[in-house]
């Protein structure tokens, strides 16, 4: 944190989005961006060499959660953990790959013959997730559901990316740690902070890590999730914990 402090410029903080900056909702469709989230994150923007936010979700659908994001200067989303990009108003993905049309088509069918009737099913465009937080048994059919879902990803050049109550069927070759990587290489950062809550966001710690530059992960601790916590340089308690964070560090850098 000493080097964040002492040249905020040379800093890229890097943010997950689901648990980090929006409480997670049994529905992902009403997931809201904390409401004091676009404010921090305009005035950390202020100081810091660049704010991004590295999702799995699709940019676009960040931008819906969480419109007021759109007025923060200089924000980046790598968005489907690194395969889309948002900045400047503007999306840059490469074509989505054919696997993953096939794979949806085939789930509904899939999820019946399993017996499952009460999964949702997260169309994410380049992806397909599978969410099991509103089923009777939100466990017990995430453990059913992972084998036969890792087949039919195996099947169509696919992988599964698990997540809170969630398994998502999506393309390879991209996660958080190369996209975090690959920007702070391109911001020639001199130090990071990354903040995430969730299995998919270990990979940016590994980058924080590997990038040998000064580095602090932080974790939106919940009751979930607890693998995180323990590979974490600080523990906050949930995306509030986040914001009154980003708050300090701001208050610091006004100091
Ligand atoms: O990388 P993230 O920004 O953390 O996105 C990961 C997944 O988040 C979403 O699902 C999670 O949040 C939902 C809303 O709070 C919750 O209902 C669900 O149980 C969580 O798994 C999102 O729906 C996925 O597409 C993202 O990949």
């Amino acid at each position: 944190m000493e080097a964040i402090l002492k040249d905020p410029a040379g800093a890229v903080i890097g943010l997950d989005f689901d648990g980090t900056l929006s409480p997670i909702v049994p529905d992902p469709d009403t997931a809201v961006v904390h409401p004091g989230a676009p404010p921090v994150l305009a005035e950390l923007g202020r100081h810091v060499g660049a704010v991004a936010i590295v999702t799995g979700r699709p940019p676009a659908k960040v931008l819906e959660l969480g419109p007021a994001l759109k007025d923060v200067p200089g924000l980046v989303i790598l968005g489907h953990y690194g395969f889309e990009r948002w900045e400047d108003g503007r999306t840059s993905a490469p074509p989505p790959p054919a696997g993953v049309p096939r794979a949806k088509a085939k789930l509904p069918l899939l999820l019946d013959s399993l017996g499952v009737t009460d999964a949702a099913i997260e169309d994410k465009g380049r992806a397909v997730a599978v969410h099991t937080r509103r089923c009777a048994d939100p466990e017990g059919t995430l453990a059913r559901l992972r084998e036969p879902l890792a087949a039919l990803a195996a099947e169509h050049g696919l992988v599964v990316e698990p997540g809170r109550m969630v398994l998502e069927v999506r393309p390879s070759g991209m996660d958080k740690g190369h996209a975090l990587g690959a920007f702070l290489t391109e911001r020639s950062a001199r130090s990071v902070l990354f903040v995430g809550d969730d299995l998919g966001d270990l990979a940016a710690f590994d980058a924080v890590r590997s990038s040998g530059l000064p580095g602090v992960t932080v974790c939106s601790g919940s009751t979930e999730v607890t693998a995180l916590a323990e590979r974490a340089d600080i523990v906050v308690d949930g995306p509030e914990g986040v914001v009154a964070l980003l708050r300090e560090l701001t208050s610091a850098f006004s100091r």
